[in-house]
């Protein structure tokens, strides 16, 4: 299965998680656990059932298998209609069942499977025929990550169950040499105090790639622990569909399990070993992530392509046209008096006073900074000339798009359409300062235009702007704010926060690539084919 690939990307930020396992009707293993984990990980669950048992907290009692020709419809049904994200397998019961999921693997391909190889039930029942553990090795070899407990690593390894943590992490070695996959060594039914995992890498991962990673953990004292290989092996794929990285997936589904396992004993089910609880943090998992750290993730391919734009490039090396950066700056003008316009409003919507005054001093620092603008930048002083005075088709999505959130939105969803412009700002500033700044203390201030390789950099002073620590004290302070709503918006409102803020991060972009589109569209030659419409 393909490893190196980076988180999904869905519209909505919920990745789509299929689930192929058994079915525990006591709700606390199999398939709904696996729906409970799922859902409390920021996932939506789906789920085909591989078997049926007749099971509660002290036992099972009875499996019922269904024809695998059956198994193979479900899955194809799913396949045939929905992006999956990721694939958790758990209790397969039979070889052909086994086999059955492995076909459909090769046909389907998703992009991330997590192989949870369940043999016994916490309680102590087999879940596994003797002669299905060879299907299962061949199936765990189109897995990205394997999941055994203590006992399952023995079998699957071929040896007496492992009696301390560095036989178990040695065992897990041979495992993902044998299977040539990384594997996650659980410490779950070792004695002590501690309950550590290792997330040991796959053979061709190990040759100058990460070394194990091991997680520590400290053991809940419960003894409702049923289900908790499913819960964890659910988690793991969900939020490595979220992350797109193996270390902080086990390390963010183990935290969240250790929170379930604390939470167990308020659950009254049953008289065996009880299940953990898997909503002990609320119903949404993004109210407890940081709106900045999502949404920060979210664009980093963006934020990549936009330091990377020639009009950045140009303006650090200082042969930026100066009909390009009089364009900028005109546009940025237009723009300011909308968007201060958009930060009023904002304040408006504030639920408390000081936020109404951030918003309300920031639209002011807005028209302050537009009126600069004008007085030193355009009014023909530098030598700079502003063209013609209309908002560019980018300036106007940009504005457009602010003033519709700011319209129809939420104040939490127009707090994350404002971000980012103080943020990618900032971050454009750093960027450009810190590669400018030897170059601009050798050279000072000039004026954009003919300037010699030797001369001063003809944007020293516009880059010198972008140091003032009133902007970055400013644009810690949105991002405070933002999260702050976050953690108080609904889950639709959360999703709406995270698209506003895409979007304006995606015109942020867009808005320093217009001066090179404007002269590109420019620079096209006319259509004159016969019935072309000419300008
Ligand atoms: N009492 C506990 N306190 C903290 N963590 C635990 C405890 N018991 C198990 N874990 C953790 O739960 C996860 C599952 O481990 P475990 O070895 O119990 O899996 P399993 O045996 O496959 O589970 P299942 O009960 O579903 O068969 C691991 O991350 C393990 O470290
Ligand atoms: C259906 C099912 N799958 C997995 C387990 C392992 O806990 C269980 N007890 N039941």
């Amino acid at each position: 299965m393909d490893t190196a690939r980076t988180a999904c990307d869905p519209i909505s930020g919920i990745p789509n998680i299929l689930s192929i396992a058994g079915s525990d009707p006591s709700g606390g293993a199999g398939i709904q656990a696996d729906i409970k984990s799922i859902s409390a990980t920021g996932g939506y669950a789906m789920a085909v059932v591989t078997a049926l048992t007749a099971q509660n907290t002290r036992g099972v009692t009875a499996v019922h298998t269904p024809p695998t020709d059956f198994l193979r419809q479900q899955l194809d049904a799913i396949a045939e209609d929905v992006r999956i994200d990721a694939v958790k397998i758990g209790m397969l019961g039979s070889a052909a069942v086994a086999r059955c999921v492995g076909a459909w693997l090769d046909h389907a391909r998703p992009p991330v499977v997590v192989l949870d190889p369940v043999m016994v039930a916490t309680s102590g029942a087999r879940l596994l025929d003797d002669d299905a553990v060879r299907a299962v090795v061949d199936l765990a070899r189109r897995a990205s990550l394997v999941t055994p407990n203590i006992a399952e690593l023995a079998v699957l390894v071929g040896a007496d169950p492992a009696a301390s943590w560095s036989a178990a992490l040695e065992q897990g070695r041979v495992l993902a040499v044998r299977l040539g996959t990384r594997v996650l060594v659980k410490g779950g039914h070792l004695p002590g105090e501690r309950c550590p995992d290792a997330l040991i890498p796959a053979p061709q991962d190990a040759t100058g790639g990460p070394d194990t990673v091991v997680l520590d953990g400290c053991r809940v004292p419960t003894e409702n622990t049923h289900g908790t290989g499913c819960s964890l092996s659910s988690a793991i794929a969900t939020r490595f569909a979220v992350t797109g990285d193996w270390p902080t997936a086990v390390r963010e589904a183990k935290s969240w399990l250790e929170g379930a396992l604390q939470g167990a004993d308020l659950l009254d089910v049953g008289a065996g070993s009880g299940p953990v609880h898997h909503f002990h943090a609320g119903p949404d998992p993004r109210a407890h992530q940081r709106f900045t750290e999502l949404a920060w993730r979210d664009i980093g391919e963006l934020r990549r392509n936009l330091l990377e734009l020639p009009f950045l490039t140009a303006l650090m090396e200082g042969d930026l046209p100066a009909t390009d950066f009089a364009y900028y700056l005109q546009q940025d003008a237009l723009y300011l008096r909308d968007y201060s316009a958009v930060l009023a409003r904002a304040a408006a919507m504030a639920p408390a006073e000081d936020e109404q005054l951030f918003w309300l001093s920031a639209a002011t620092s807005c028209l302050q900074t537009e009126a600069e603008l004008h007085r030193t930048w355009l009014s023909g002083k530098t030598g700079i000339r502003a063209g013609e005075g209309d908002a560019g088709p980018v300036t106007r999505a940009y504005c457009d798009h602010l003033r519709a959130v700011a319209g129809r939105g939420s104040y939490a969803e127009l707090v994350a359409a404002v971000l980012p412009c103080f943020w990618l700002y900032a971050a454009v500033g750093d960027h450009v300062q810190e590669r400018v700044q030897e170059r601009v203390q050798e050279r000072p201030q000039g004026r954009p235009g003919g300037h010699g390789p030797s001369g001063p950099h003809p944007y020293a002073a516009w880059i010198a702007t972008y140091a003032d620590p009133g902007f970055a004290e400013a644009t810690a302070r949105a991002k405070q704010i933002a999260d702050g709503a976050h953690r108080r918006a609904s889950p639709v409102e959360r999703t709406a926060m995270l698209a506003a803020f895409r979007w304006s991060a995606a015109y942020e972009r867009d808005f320093f690539d217009a001066p090179r589109a404007r002269a590109a569209a420019r620079r096209a030659p006319a259509d004159l084919r016969e019935g072309a419409v000419l300008a």
